[in-house]
Formats: structure tokens, sequence, C-alpha cells
């Protein structure tokens, strides 16, 4: 296929940068423990200095592929996906969400929430970044916020992101893994003290899984 028509369907959301895809077990938030299979689409400017998929930043290292045939993919694998990046709403969601709905299949979504929410979803873990806030509708859609600590500042900043949330919104404190250390002890005090969070770690990387 020639450059431009693989742009224009990477445009659409025909194809996706793809960076890669594996059947593991839900880690975080609410969901954790649970089987699903992971799309990590590429593609993210927002640049979070922690982030622990680096890789995933730069689209035109991941090859565009068809949703068609990540769907055909996934379907075999798991009832549950989730679609993570990068950051997924860098492109449209709506068709390969479409698709897989049509395999009768549970979507879930990790999100800064820095685009506008395209897509059907049955799960939407935002995870606002202060560096580029998160857009849109996507507050009143959220089921479980997951705001990472990495200093005491995250507090305050998880504070204000829970005023903007609907009232069924679950609330989670992720430690920033390199802080983990740290800021487990103050998170557990914070919680203790403020019961309407809760904890949230990255289980898969003590289970040592991916
Ligand atoms: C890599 S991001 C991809 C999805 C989307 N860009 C986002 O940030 O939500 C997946 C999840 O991992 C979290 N995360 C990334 N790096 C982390 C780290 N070093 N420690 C803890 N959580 C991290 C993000 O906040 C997000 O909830
Ligand atoms: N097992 C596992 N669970 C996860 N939950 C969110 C992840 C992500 O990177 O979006 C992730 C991941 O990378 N692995
Ligand atoms: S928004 Fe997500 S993928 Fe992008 S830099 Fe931050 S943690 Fe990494
Ligand atoms: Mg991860």
């Amino acid at each position: 296929m020639i450059k431009e028509d693989v742009t224009g369907l990477v445009n659409k959301g025909e194809m996706l940068p793809l960076m890669e895809e594996f059947y593991t077990i839900q880690g975080e938030g609410y969901h954790k423990g649970t089987a699903a299979y992971f799309i990590r689409v590429g593609g993210c400017d927002v640049g979070c200095h922690w982030c622990d998929v680096k890789e995933s930043w730069n689209a035109e290292t991941h090859p565009p592929t068809a949703v068609d045939s990540i769907v055909e993919n996934a379907a075999k694998y798991s009832d549950t996906i989730v679609v993570t990046g990068g950051e997924p709403l860098t492109w449209n969601m709506e068709p390969l969400t479409s698709r897989l709905k049509a395999k009768g299949l549970k979507i879930h979504i990790e999100t800064s929430g820095a685009y506008p929410l395209t897509g059907t979803w049955d799960w939407i873990c935002l995870s606002p970044k202060k560096i580029k806030l998160p857009t849109g509708d996507i507050y009143e859609r959220a089921d479980e916020l997951k705001v990472i600590v990495y200093n005491q500042h995250d507090f305050k900043f998880a504070e204000e992101q829970a005023e903007k949330v609907n009232k069924d919104c679950i609330l989670y404190l992720q430690p920033e893994w390199s802080r983990r250390d740290k800021m487990v002890p103050e998170i557990v005090d914070f919680v203790m003290k403020n019961p309407k969070w809760k904890v949230s770690l990255q289980t898969h990387k003590y289970l040592n899984i991916p």
C-alpha cells in the first residue's frame, strides 16, 4: 500500500500503529487479577517523565496494522480486551471498538484522557496527568480514576481530579513504580484517613508477568 493510503487509514482509525499485543492478567485498578488481552497502541505526546513504556511514544516506530486483523487475533485469546498505549485516544477508536463489540467482547481502555474520547467502552480507566489534563466529557464517563503518586503534591492533584469525576467513579491511588518504597507508606496513610480512595498496585510487576 502507498504511504498516503496508509496515513489516510491511520487517520480514520482503520489502521493503528500497533506496538504489542499480549494475553496477561490485568495488574491494576478495579479489574486487577482478571485475565485480559492487551492491545498496546503506539503514539503519545503527553510526556510523563516516569512513564514505564516510553518506547510507545513515537508512533512512527510501530507498524500501521489493520484493525480487522487486530480484532481477529484478539478474539482468539480472551473475552476481555484492554486497549492501552501510548495514548490510545491519540487515534479514532471507533473502528477498533465497534469491531471488538461485534465479536461480543468486553472492551476496557487505559487513558490519560488528554484527547477526546472516541469509541464504545465497557470500562474506562482515566489516569489524568497534570502536564496535559483530560479534555471533554471523560470525567462524566470514567468508571475508575487512577492517579499516579510520585510525590506529595500528587495527593492534592488527586483530590482536585476526584472533584471532577462522576459520583460512581471508583477512586484509586497508584504508586509510581520507581518511588514505591517512599510513596506506599504515604498512600496507605492517606487512604486510611480518606477512605473514599483505594490503593492500586502494579501487581503484574510483582508477578513478573507482562
Ligand atoms: C503506560 S499508560 C498507557 C495509557 C495512557 N497513556 C495513560 O497514561 O493512562 C498505562 C497506565 O500505566 C500508568 N503508569 C505509567 N507509568 C507508570 C509508572 N512508572 N508507575 C505507575 N504507573 C504507571 C499510567 O498512569 C496508566 O494508568
Ligand atoms: N498486566 C498488566 N496490567 C496492566 N494494566 C494497565 C497496563 C498498561 O500498561 O496500560 C498494564 C500492563 O502493562 N500490564
Ligand atoms: S500518558 Fe500514558 S503513555 Fe503517555 S507518557 Fe504518560 S503514562 Fe506514558
Ligand atoms: Mg503497563
